[in-house]
């Protein structure tokens, strides 16, 4: 079986420490750095914008998985890509045109990812699952870390496995919002293939230990 993956989400990082947060999960076990744009339209806040992430890339030595929320994604497709994003998520709920945005992050050499809000259903993406990469399914209201994880998820990323099986697609199945070492195994379970966790990797006092313990669980 494929490996589960860990991506620590940069926004709970400590700003002021950014490079050395960078270079712990470098070290560490972790697989991807998860990039949170807001643009305080989409969602009720701003996080940081191309600036930020060119400084991250300067140090980051994994995958950098780009979180857009934002209204009208497809003005930055070639943005992010020449800041060096190699996964470029759109939400579901900003894009009229979902398939031409997949095909356009694809074009710029991206793998295209689709997040959904929490109440967005899985079954609206059955028609486009061959073209995924990655959905992140949002198990809380995007736009802040440290939320409480929404229960109802594991019914949608069980319904979403589903769906990807019956389509014969390669799509993973990310999880975004409240993960911890409590949910980790039971999402895992249900269907989950990568596990993004901010507060709880990086408010730890053992932030290293604790994407180990995570890996640990979500690879059984
Ligand atoms: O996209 C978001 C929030 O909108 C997430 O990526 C958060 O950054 C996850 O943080 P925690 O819930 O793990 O603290």
């Amino acid at each position: 079986m494929a490996q589960k993956l860990i991506a620590p989400s940069v926004l709970a990082a400590d700003f002021a420490n950014l490079q050395r947060d960078i270079e712990m999960v470098n070290k560490s076990g972790a697989d991807w750095f998860h990039i949170d744009i807001m643009d305080g339209v989409f969602v009720p806040n701003i996080s940081f914008g191309m600036p930020v992430l060119e400084a991250i890339k300067k140090h980051a030595e994994k995958t950098i998985d780009v979180h857009l929320m934002i209204v009208d994604p497809d003005r930055y497709i070639q943005t992010f890509a020449a800041l060096g994003a190699d996964n470029l998520t759109v939400h579901y709920e900003a894009c009229t045109h979902l398939h031409r945005t997949l095909q356009a992050i694809k074009a710029q050499g991206m793998k295209a990812g689709v997040a959904l809000n929490p109440h967005t259903s899985v079954r609206l993406l059955e028609d486009v699952i061959n073209d995924i990469d990655l959905v992140c399914i949002m198990s809380v209201n995007p736009g802040f870390g440290g939320q409480s994880f929404i229960e109802h998820t594991y019914k949608k990323v069980a319904d979403l496995r589903g769906i990807i099986t019956r389509n014969n697609a390669s799509t993973l199945i990310e999880i975004d919002g409240g993960v911890s070492t409590a949910n980790a195994g039971k999402l895992v379970d249900a269907g989950a293939d990568v596990l993004v966790a901010g507060s709880f990797v990086f408010k730890s006092k053992t932030p290293e230990e604790t994407i180990q313990e995570l890996k640990s669980i979500a690879n059984g």
